[in-house]
């Protein structure tokens, strides 16, 4: 797996335990909307929320981002559900050089081969080379709310093979906290697993009557 971290807090903790194991432990609304996929294989990232809006196929906001952002941000962008090319080899460029970790963006991107090659972590609702304009500037770090869960400046973004979770930055310490807890528990099935017991008895499924 191809990873970048930050760290300013246990990045590697987070990434090792991952979406689904923080959504769960967290019992918060923090999931993305599932169609917010990895563009290469192995992307992973985690870092500090910089929200971002655009207006339809309009990536001059992104520009905009990219000189506010601070080293281990991740840009996370309402673009709309547009399917088009916002983001690509030459805004990651440019964000790296910059210290910015990774693009989350509710849109299209292009260039998925250089982004591979770079290692530049990057998840979108879509790859698209439809071009963008360059007219309307957005919002650049003002809260967003981003298929139903808020995302504000500083939140915890970690993205995986399985999606993206956004952690309120206060709730960050609890939500390790319970993901270590959950990550012990599942460790513990996991050998029993391995010796022969069932889910159903491990959890305690079973209905009664049928063991
Ligand atoms: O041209 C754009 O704005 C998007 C793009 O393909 C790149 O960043 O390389
Ligand atoms: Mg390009």
């Amino acid at each position: 797996m191809t990873t970048v971290a930050s760290q300013d807090f246990d990045s590697a903790a987070f990434l090792r335990l991952g979406t689904a194991t923080l959504y769960e432990a967290s019992k918060l609304n923090c999931f993305l909307p599932p169609r917010i996929r990895p563009v290469w294989a192995g992307a992973a990232v985690v870092g500090r929320a910089l929200p971002v809006t655009t207006g339809p196929a309009d990536n001059l906001p992104l520009h905009i981002a990219l000189e506010l952002a601070r080293p281990g941000d991740v840009l996370v962008v309402d673009g709309r559900q547009e399917a088009c090319g916002y983001w690509g080899e030459v805004l990651s460029a440019a964000a790296a050089a910059r210290g910015v970790l990774g693009l989350v963006i509710d849109g299209g991107v292009r260039d998925t081969d250089q982004l591979r090659e770079r290692g530049f972590p990057v998840f979108s609702s879509s790859v698209a080379v439809r071009t963008t304009v360059k007219d309307d500037a957005g919002t650049v770090g003002d809260p967003i709310t981003l298929g139903g869960v808020p995302v504000a400046r500083g939140d915890l973004v970690v993205a995986d093979a399985d999606g993206v979770v956004v952690i309120p930055r206060l709730s960050a310490d609890a939500v390790l906290a319970a993901g270590l807890a959950r990550e012990a528990a599942e460790a513990g099935y996991l050998s029993r697993i391995a010796e022969g017991e069932l889910t159903l008895d491990i959890y305690g499924f079973r209905p009664a009557g049928t063991d």
